[in-house]
């Protein structure tokens, strides 16, 4: 089955997004799609799996128009979108999500259920509520769905985005064995070596239009990334400014646990030192944030800024301590998605200032827009017409407005362009600079190792060993964290 877009064009209240674009997506070829922030990657997506209608253009199978208006019709025509902010219904066991919308029921799903987690090695409990799995797990429901519904071309958005090096490489290993099977892949992913590696042909969206497009073979990341922005960028992590001597510990936690998950973790963050926490998928890293952060209730241990316990119970109580939380998950728990910009921007300054003037709310956005550089439709629109990449800068963005003393991020670059990620770093050796105790957990090592002046590596819910800055390359890290 051979699927192509043909002159596609979006536009949002006047603002062209997506000009005239056409792709062939031939069958059993992995077709890699770059850009920056708000490039138009995830729209082009959207438009082939019927998320969003073109205004002009069409889709094309086998070279016959269909009528695509919605998912379940691009589904119809084996068609399937798996994106990073999950399109699972949470309520629902994990066999339920994979199988939603196919006929068959019982025993015959199940028996369908393990042959698809044998083919793809996902190992994901069928009766879990999909709900309660951690982001990257999800993912995985998604892409069984998209196999149980027979689908011959899936659209990747940003696959890789929250996994290690070793589980993003076998992903692309299975992306890999599907187009030797006959399925056309579509993989947009800001990590440009692994498109490189992955695809046989490479298009390049820059501000809505189609900037190169052809095979694989002889490009370069280097050359890749000027094609994308036009303009020569810095990519290169600043190194994080020394602490000074004597700066007390701002940020201190004493045997924190909570079930299996996270178990006696004890750790101190002096003022303007940014600490990372590394570690496997599932060893507790996201888990100990939330638990410091008051997000989770703690089964025991102690939690303390600047020496003071937190008064109330919960976000309240740290946030009241001058605590800022980057979570992992940007749409669930990160923005409001549904309210302005501009108030997501405002939102952690709330508790301080009850009433806000919008004219003030929206200099005060404007200003913090530009310290972050979001860029998209204007600060009034909802939080949800970001793209993602800038819709990360604005969960960042928000804490700013604060100031805080500490700040917890848990996948700080989430989604983020190349330039954005390093605007987003040095944002963060910015706040140290400030006098920030900064903790950020990435499941990139080479984040953690590039950005921390301490690297602390978690293990089954514990602190398995600390490195200072220099001491460690990425294979010690992932050996102490237990990579077999
Ligand atoms: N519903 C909408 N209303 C207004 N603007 C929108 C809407 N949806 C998307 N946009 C805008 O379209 C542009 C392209 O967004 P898109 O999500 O396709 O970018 P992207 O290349 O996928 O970026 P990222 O790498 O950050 O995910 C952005 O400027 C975004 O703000």
């Amino acid at each position: 089955m051979d699927v192509a877009l043909e002159r596609v064009r979006k536009s949002y209240g006047g603002v062209t997004v997506l000009h005239e674009t056409s792709l062939d997506l031939p069958s059993g070829r992995v077709h890699g799609v770059v850009g920056e922030n708000g490039a138009g990657k995830s729209t082009l997506a959207r438009i082939l799996c019927g998320a969003v209608r073109p205004d002009s253009g069409r889709v094309t199978v086998d070279g016959e128009p269909v009528r695509i208006a919605a998912p379940r019709d691009a589904l119809r025509h084996g068609i399937a979108l798996v994106t990073q902010e999950s399109a699972i219904v949470p309520a629902l066991s994990v066999l339920d999500n994979v199988f939603l919308g196919t006929r068959g029921r019982g025993s015959g799903r199940r028996s369908r259920f393990a042959a698809l987690a044998a083919r793809t090695g996902f190992e994901l409990p069928p009766g879990a509520r999909a709900g309660e799995l951690p982001l990257a797990r999800r993912q995985q429901v998604e892409i069984l769905r998209a196999l149980a519904h027979g689908a011959r071309l899936i659209a990747l958005d940003e696959p890789t985005a929250l996994l290690p090096k070793a589980d993003a490489a076998a992903l692309l290993g299975l992306v890999r064995d599907l187009a030797a099977e006959g399925t056309a892949i579509v993989l947009v992913s800001h990590r440009l070596d692994e498109v490189l590696a992955t695809c046989d042909t490479v298009t390049v969206l820059r501000d809505g239009r189609r900037v190169s497009s052809g095979p694989a073979a002889g490009l370069t990341p280097d050359g890749l990334l000027r094609e994308m922005v036009g303009r020569p960028v810095e990519t290169l992590y600043p190194d994080p400014p020394p602490v000074p001597d004597g700066a007390p510990v701002v940020l201190a936690a004493r045997d924190v646990s909570r079930g299996r998950a996270v178990r006696g973790v004890s750790l101190d963050v002096r003022a303007g030192e940014i600490v990372g926490l590394a570690g496997l998928a599932g060893s507790g890293r996201t888990e100990t944030l939330r638990l410091l952060f008051g997000a989770d209730r703690m089964d025991g241990g102690e939690v303390t800024v600047a020496g003071r316990r937190p008064r109330a119970r919960g976000p309240a109580g740290t946030t009241a301590l001058g605590m800022a939380f980057v979570p992992e998950s940007r749409a669930e728990q990160g923005l409001v998605l549904v309210r302005p910009t501009a108030e997501n921007l405002g939102l952690a300054a709330l508790p301080a200032r009850r009433l806000v003037r919008r004219s003030t709310e929206l200099r005060s956005a404007a200003a913090t827009a530009a310290e972050v550089g979001i860029r998209g439709a204007g600060l009034d629109r909802p939080a949800w017409t970001l793209s993602g990449g800038n819709q990360q800068k604005a969960v960042f963005g928000k804490w700013l407005v604060r100031r805080p003393r500490v700040l917890l991020a848990d996948e700080p670059t989430r989604g983020a362009d190349v330039a954005a990620k390093a605007r987003i770093h040095r944002l963060i050796t910015g706040l140290a600079a400030e006098g920030v105790a900064v903790l950020a957990a990435s499941s990139e090592v080479e984040e953690v190792l590039g950005l921390a002046h301490r690297v602390l590596v978690m293990r089954d819910g514990r602190i398995a060993g600390e490195f200072p800055r220099g001491a460690a390359g990425p294979e010690d890290v992932l050996a102490l964290a237990g990579l077999r």
